[in-house]
């Protein structure tokens, strides 16, 4: 491995992958400070070298400065990791970007989408820090893992080449690698609409189904994911990489996804309330569905998967009548590529 440039980053946000994202940064040479929002959160992982909260048995090095201070984690650093739950990304860039360093680079690795405004998570960054490139960090990656330094892969992703491959170049080492896209939106749209389809896939599970049930979610709702995408204007191929399927395959199958196993808990009988209770990290699926119907209705696409689970969430369908909802659709054809349907049709109405 090439020898690492080192820089000064801030990590906002310390629940579970700002915290594994932070030690990565540090172990690859890195000068990292560690934001925290609760005073007791900082206070607590500075006492015992450890989130024990959100990442437990995960040694935090000295080196990372841990402070509940903005401004102190954000003087002198070039690159800033933004690690909070999408729904506080907006009121953290408020609260922070007055102490942001001129062109410092904003690397966001929450995943969602905004539902008031209906944008994605890099324009409500754009929006905010109009003078700063943003980037995006995104793949399947799970906290409990990568922190355990078990190889993983993701994407680094910018509409600026340089932004992208510093962005590579910071995080990558034997353990992590991170490959460049330059499809910001597509990167974005996969990993915030696949935490919905994980939900559906863990209520199956909850309910009893089997593995031809997971595996047709997880087609069919890469499916729909791309039907959205594309109709937004992201690339198609982005669908059907890291940040797409490779993100839906560990959500959708891992006992870390926390979208998984609340979906498991509805699917056993257990109010929302309750699961995100049980599960007591960030439950990203559980509002992006929210914005993924207004997104379904904006574009005039079907998603029905995504659909269903908002139905579940928000409007009592009874779990039961969860795959009856989905399998007795009317009759339908495969749409697998999606970009290619117009050429068969063409070639079909030739046969005729
Ligand atoms: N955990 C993972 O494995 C993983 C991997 C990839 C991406 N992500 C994404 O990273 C983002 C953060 O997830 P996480 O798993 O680290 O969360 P988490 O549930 O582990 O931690 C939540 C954090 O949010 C903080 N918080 C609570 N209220 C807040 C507020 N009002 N403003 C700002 N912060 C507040 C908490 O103090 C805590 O540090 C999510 O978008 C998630 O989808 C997570
Ligand atoms: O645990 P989940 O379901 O929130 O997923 C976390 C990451 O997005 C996996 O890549």
């Amino acid at each position: 491995m090439e020898t690492l440039h080192r820089e000064k980053v801030a990590v906002m946000g310390s629940g579970s992958w700002g915290t594994a994202l932070a030690v990565l940064l540090a172990e690859n040479g890195h000068d990292v400070a560690l934001w925290s929002y609760r005073q007791e959160e900082a206070e607590a992982m500075a006492a015992e070298g450890e989130n024990r909260e959100f990442l437990p048995g995960i040694a935090i090095p000295k080196s990372i400065q841990i402070t509940w201070d903005c401004e102190k984690a954000l003087t002198g650093r070039q690159a800033v990791v933004l690690a909070t739950p999408s729904s506080y990304l907006r009121s953290t860039l408020q609260r922070f970007k007055g102490h942001l360093e001129r062109g410092a680079l904003l690397i966001n690795v929450a995943k969602g989408l905004e539902e008031s405004t209906l944008q994605t998570l890099g324009q409500v960054i754009a929006q905010e820090c109009p003078e700063h490139q943003v980037a995006a960090l995104s793949g399947p990656s799970h906290a409990e893992e990568v922190s355990r330094k078990i190889p993983t892969t993701v994407v680094a992703s910018s509409a600026s080449r340089a932004a992208a491959e510093r962005t590579q170049g910071l995080f990558m080492n034997e353990y992590f690698r991170v490959y460049t896209n330059p499809d910001l939106l597509g990167v974005e749209l996969g990993g915030a609409l696949k935490n919905v389809i994980a939900l559906a896939a863990g209520i199956s599970d909850g309910l009893g189904c089997g593995d031809n049930t997971k595996a047709a979610l997880m087609t069919r709702g890469i499916t729909e994911i791309a039907r959205l995408g594309t109709a937004m204007g992201a690339d198609f191929h982005t669908f059907n990489g890291l940040s797409g399927i490779g993100d839906l395959i560990v959500t959708c199958t891992s006992m870390h996804s926390r979208n998984r196993r609340a979906g498991i808990l509805i699917g056993q009988g257990k109010s929302l309330t309750e699961a995100l209770g049980e599960v007591h990290m960030v439950v990203e699926g559980v509002y992006t569905a929210q914005a993924a119907v207004k997104f379904m209705e904006r574009y005039h696409v079907e998603m029905p998967i995504t659909r269903t689970v908002y139905q579940v969430l928000y409007e009592e369908l009874p779990i039961q009548g969860v795959m009856k909802n989905l399998m007795e659709r009317e009759k339908k054809s495969e749409d697998l590529s999606w970009h290619l349907v117009t050429e068969h049709q063409v070639r079909w109405q030739e046969e005729r």
